[in-house]
């Protein structure tokens, strides 16, 4: 006879707890709006309310890195630096799979300085077993991380947004390193210039989108590879408030703010909504997703598999337990 000596709510010692999502933050102690590289950025407007906007961002970030960490995140510092404003946007640093990091090459070049100091910090987590390999982007390529290169761990799939940031070439380089399928898709509406802000794949398989922000043939390829029953549409109130820029962990998504429509779309399929006051970082075209990076993201073909070993770096969704695929 077996006796099982598991309290009830204990997992046997044999089943070791999920490792925590792990997120990268950087604090806003440099974020401004000093330059215009989106149709979003209105450095004047900043400089009018500057005192009140960076108190709101303040507060407003550190109120994110506590939602998250509430919902069981564990959150990794980059260090801020003065000059480098956008540096709070660490969904751009990299796109990072099964302990890879591929490091950003940004478009613009307000934004290039912020490349060597992110390859420093991902060098930095690599040292601590956090990451197996750092990659930089080949020459001439530019690809803004996984602000548009969003994974879709359900499906295989990453969603590659071209046309404002990176360049369709990047999809061959993200395939090459990481061994998944890459589905590039053009965005052609410029307030949606990265494709987190205008498509979040949920941990249920469903997909919050912004129709407009793709071409009618980008329509069909969503509709095609994810169906129209599990395509959420964001309304366009929310779309411009950058909703579907969202974090989404298990059954939480965390936003900026979200219209009664689109909250009630998410709770009938079992997602709990959490705004956070992080409107300031849309006066920079920025919201939730971009202020965070995973480093814990699994592809189907690793998941179950720790990386650096077993320490506070393995961070694997072992087989069988609850979806926190994203
Ligand atoms: N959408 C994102 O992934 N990141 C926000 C980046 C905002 C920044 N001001 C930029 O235009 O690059």
């Amino acid at each position: 006879m077996t006796i099982d000596v598991t309290a009830p709510g204990q997992r046997p010692s044999a089943q070791p707890e999920p490792a925590p999502p792990r997120i990268i933050m950087c604090a806003p102690d440099h974020f401004e709006v000093s330059y215009t590289i989106n149709p979003w950025m209105r450095p004047d407007e900043w400089e009018a309310r500057r005192s009140e906007l960076s108190g709101a961002a303040a507060a407003g970030w550190s109120a994110l890195r506590r939602r998250l960490q509430q919902l069981g995140a564990a959150v990794e510092l980059v260090a801020p630096r003065s000059g480098l404003p956008d540096l709070v946007f660490t969904a751009n640093a990299a796109v990072v799979l099964d302990g890879k990091a591929l490091v950003a090459r940004f478009r613009h070049p307000e934004r290039r300085p912020e490349e060597p100091h992110f390859r420093r910090f991902f060098d930095g987590l690599a040292a601590r077993g956090l990451l197996d390999e750092v990659h930089d982007m080949p020459p001439g390529v530019c690809l803004e991380g996984a602000g548009d290169c969003v994974h879709d761990a359900g499906r295989g799939v990453f969603f590659l947004g071209h046309g404002f940031r990176s360049d369709r070439e990047a999809a061959a380089v993200v395939a090459d390193l990481f061994g998944e399928e890459v589905e590039p898709l053009e965005l052609v509406d410029p307030r949606f210039y990265h494709m987190d802000t205008a498509l979040c794949p949920l941990s249920g398989g469903e997909v919050l989108y912004v129709p407009g922000a793709f071409s009618a043939e980008g329509r069909g390829r969503l509709r095609e590879r994810i169906g129209a029953d599990r395509l959420i549409e964001v309304p366009e109130a929310d779309a411009v408030r950058l909703a579907a820029n969202a974090v989404n962990l298990g059954r939480d998504v965390v936003l900026a703010e979200a219209s009664d429509d689109l909250k009630a779309a998410l709770a009938e399929r079992g997602y709990s909504v959490h705004e956070v006051p992080i409107r300031s970082f849309g006066l920079s075209g920025g919201s939730a997703f971009c202020l965070t990076l995973r480093l814990d993201r699994r592809s189907n073909r690793r998941s179950g598999r720790p990386v650096g070993g077993t320490g506070p770096g393995a961070a694997a969704d072992a087989p069988g337990q609850p979806a926190l695929l994203d």
